[in-house]
């Protein structure tokens, strides 16, 4: 494949520190510290609400801490494929197309694409197994077939950390097993993953560091310290319901008195990929997946 245009940035780990996260300022998960050193690949686990997607969504830049702090994400490139529920895949536009969404921060917004990019666009779908497909319209695809295209996108993209939602609910085996084998060529490529699953099986067998989180921090680590019945029978007793009536958090201000968190931050939610470098940060190129 012919090497990407944009300029490398040093990697750096990513902390979480005393995080605290949550909508409208009712926290959904509490002082999470925990750190991601860069080139691992980790998996995010832990039951229904337990904030797996917040904290993605948080790392993407997405929604902004309640309380604590994320950092080592400046000056670093971030890709985030949200779950594929959340994908809008109805409007017109041919598989090529939607994959060279990934070069647009080389490309610009309506910039027109070189020989050679037209070319890392085909390597990128062969290299999910869609050789051919690119004039195909998208809503002509299987969802497995668009999970290997959003795959496709994200290898453009080339970022430093990549974010990955559940991506392999409802894809079958095979196609689980081709997607997993690119995580793990990113992951040996040096960047630093992390991929939300619920398969307990498929992380133990794939991925070397998890953590888990059930509102709280349970554990974080190397996959077989943190998967141990202890653990797992933690997971069990998690509070269920996102409690509405919870007391909303507090935040101070600049003038140093506190006020609602959600106040005067923006929880928007409406792009597939970030920028912390300072320069380009929460711009929005594509059609944001909805329905
Ligand atoms: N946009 C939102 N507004 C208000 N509350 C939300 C919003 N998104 C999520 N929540 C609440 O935050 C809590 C954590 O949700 P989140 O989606 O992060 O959990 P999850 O671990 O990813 O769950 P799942 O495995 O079901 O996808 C839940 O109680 C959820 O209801």
């Amino acid at each position: 494949m012919t090497a990407p245009t944009t300029t490398p940035t040093v990697p750096q780990a990513i902390g979480l520190h005393d995080l605290t996260l949550g909508y409208d300022g009712h926290p959904a998960v509490h002082h999470v510290s925990c750190a991601f050193a860069p080139g691992t690949l980790t998996a995010v686990i832990g039951p229904n609400g337990a904030g797996k997607s917040t904290l993605v969504k948080a790392l993407a830049g997405l929604i902004h801490p309640i309380g604590g702090r994320i950092d080592g994400l400046r000056g670093q490139r971030v890709a985030y494929l949200p779950q594929q529920a959340s994908l809008e895949r109805g409007f017109p536009i041919r598989v090529g197309e939607f994959a060279a969404m990934g070069l647009w921060r080389e490309a610009g917004a309506f910039g027109r694409y070189s020989d050679a990019q037209r070319q890392r666009v085909r390597d990128a779908l062969a290299a999910v197994g869609l050789e051919g497909y690119a004039r195909q319209p998208i809503d002509t695809l299987s969802g497995g077939q668009l999970q290997r295209v959003l795959f496709a996108r994200m290898m453009l993209q080339d970022a430093d950390v990549l974010l990955l939602d559940e991506p392999f609910s409802a894809i079958d085996q095979r196609t689980t097993a081709d997607l997993v084998a690119l995580l793990h060529r990113w992951h040996q490529q040096g960047k630093t993953v992390l991929v939300v699953l619920h398969d307990l099986q498929q992380v133990r067998a794939a991925f070397p560091r998890t953590l888990m989180l059930a509102r709280e921090l349970v554990a974080c680590g190397p996959t077989d310290e943190v998967l141990t019945p202890g653990n797992l029978r933690r997971l069990q007793v998690m509070p269920e319901a996102f409690d509405e009536r919870a007391p909303v958090c507090e935040v101070p201000t600049d003038a140093g008195v506190t006020a609602p968190a959600g106040g005067h931050t923006h929880n928007h939610e409406h792009s597939h990929a970030h920028d912390h470098t300072g320069h380009g940060a929460h711009e929005h190129r594509t059609p944001e997946p909805t329905r």
